[in-house]
């Protein structure tokens, strides 16, 4: 405030510009990364822009002949794939050394003959009948690698990618969408922290009359997370108080239909059950994160490998994603917006804890929430104690 009155009045105009140009030249990143999502999940290819190349790319799991050809069009150079480590390890049939779990991409030089949507499709998917290479050649990942798969995992898509080295011009010419890969990079942060409430309403529940549900929308246009409050936790908060908080990463195979795979249905309805009990209220934060941030298409895919043998970590993996996707920042953003600074966490989860910390929420207290086993999900249940790190009653 007082920085105001000191700042001469044409000063304070141009910083109001400037702030308003930052603000508008990120919504446009974030905008033209989740277009360049769209494209990739049409099969159409799209280009990367680093400092000083470009790469043009195409999801292995969506590019058609049309794809491709547009593809080959742009590039300079043959076209790679590129799959995640823990992927290319399974189709090479043999450990790729030095790779990164979790990110990083791997290149290989395909046959002419493998270069086609079907052979892609499958090489992408461990689902699918398995397709072994007799002679892949191994490359250097090429620069802007990571943000391809990046951008593939934004879109929900298998991390698997045909690329070539392109330039802006041949982009421009054949109308492919160009995206900075440094957005691609920054978009899930970028997203997060512009989620603004754009509607509420009074929605009482069975068991839980006192409900309002408060839809948030992120500056893409993207998918909205919703925040149920239940009570009056912003009054507590406004006390200094802590109310109930569940960060409930949606679930429609456990939340909607009653799925015995996981536990997702019991922790949201008796998570809003204990809010309802509590004087001091609570915030159900239903996000849009499926199955852990990789998306119910390929949850999908994760339960077809745990049918073959896989648990839940390694099935996400074997996908080419990470063990857990979600980015805990959509949370706290949330929270920040109805208010709620401190809280007392309805999770086994420690990396909601810290993840929920390290976005600046105080989180005062853990209450577990955990509920029996039901014949089919415990399995799943001893995998997310044992290599999660959830807490479990004794
Ligand atoms: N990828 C994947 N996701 C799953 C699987 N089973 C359940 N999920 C997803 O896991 C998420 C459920 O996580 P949460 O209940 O929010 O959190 P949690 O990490 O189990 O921690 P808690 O707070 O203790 O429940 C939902 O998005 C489900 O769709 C699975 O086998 N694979
Ligand atoms: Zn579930």
């Amino acid at each position: 405030m007082e920085r105001h009155t000191m700042t001469p009045p044409g000063n304070l105009a141009t910083e109001a510009k400037n702030a308003a140009h930052d603000h508008e030249s990120g919504v446009h990143a974030l905008r033209s990364v989740h277009r360049a999502v769209a494209e990739l999940r049409r099969g159409t290819p799209v280009v990367l822009r680093g400092q000083d190349t470009c790469l043009v790319v195409a999801a292995a799991e969506t590019v058609g002949a049309r794809g491709l050809a547009e593809l080959a069009d742009a590039a300079l150079g043959p076209a790679l794939l590129l799959l995640a480590p823990v992927r290319a390890a399974a189709v090479l049939q043999r450990p790729v050394p030095h790779a990164a779990e979790d990110e990083g991409a791997v290149a290989l030089r395909l046959p002419a003959g493998l270069m086609a949507p079907a052979a892609l499709r499958s090489l992408a998917d461990p689902t699918a009948d398995r397709l072994i290479l007799d002679t892949p050649e191994r490359l250097a990942a090429p620069p802007l690698a990571q943000a391809a798969i990046a951008l593939a995992k934004l879109a929900r898509l298998l991390p698997a990618l045909v690329a070539a080295p392109a330039t802006e011009a041949a982009a421009a010419r054949l109308s492919l969408l160009s995206v900075p890969a440094a957005d691609v990079l920054a978009y899930p942060a970028g997203a997060a922290t512009s989620l603004a409430r754009v509607a509420e309403a009074r929605v009482p529940l069975l068991d839980v009359p006192e409900a309002r549900i408060i839809a948030f929308r992120a500056a893409d246009g993207g998918i909205e997370h919703l925040a149920i409050l239940v009570g009056d936790p912003e009054k507590t908060a406004r006390e200094g108080g802590a109310p109930l908080v569940r960060a409930h990463s949606e679930c429609f195979t456990g939340d909607l239909l009653g799925s015995l795979r996981c536990d997702c249905g019991p922790q949201l309805r008796g998570a809003l059950v204990r809010m309802a009990a509590d004087p001091a209220g609570g915030v159900l934060l239903y996000l849009a994160q499926e199955g852990r941030g990789i998306g119910l298409v390929n949850k999908l895919r994760a339960y077809t490998l745990q049918d073959a043998g896989l648990d839940t970590l390694d099935a996400n993996r074997a996908l080419g994603y990470g063990a857990d996707e979600r980015n805990f920042l959509v949370a706290a953003t949330m929270l920040r917006a109805v208010g709620v600074e401190r809280v007392r966490l309805l999770t086994n989860n420690p990396d909601k804890i810290n993840g929920l910390s390290a976005c600046g929420i105080e989180v005062q207290g853990r209450e577990a929430h955990a509920f029996d086993p039901n014949g089919v999900n415990d399995g799943y249940l001893r995998t997310k104690a044992e290599r999660f790190g959830h807490i479990l009653p004794q």
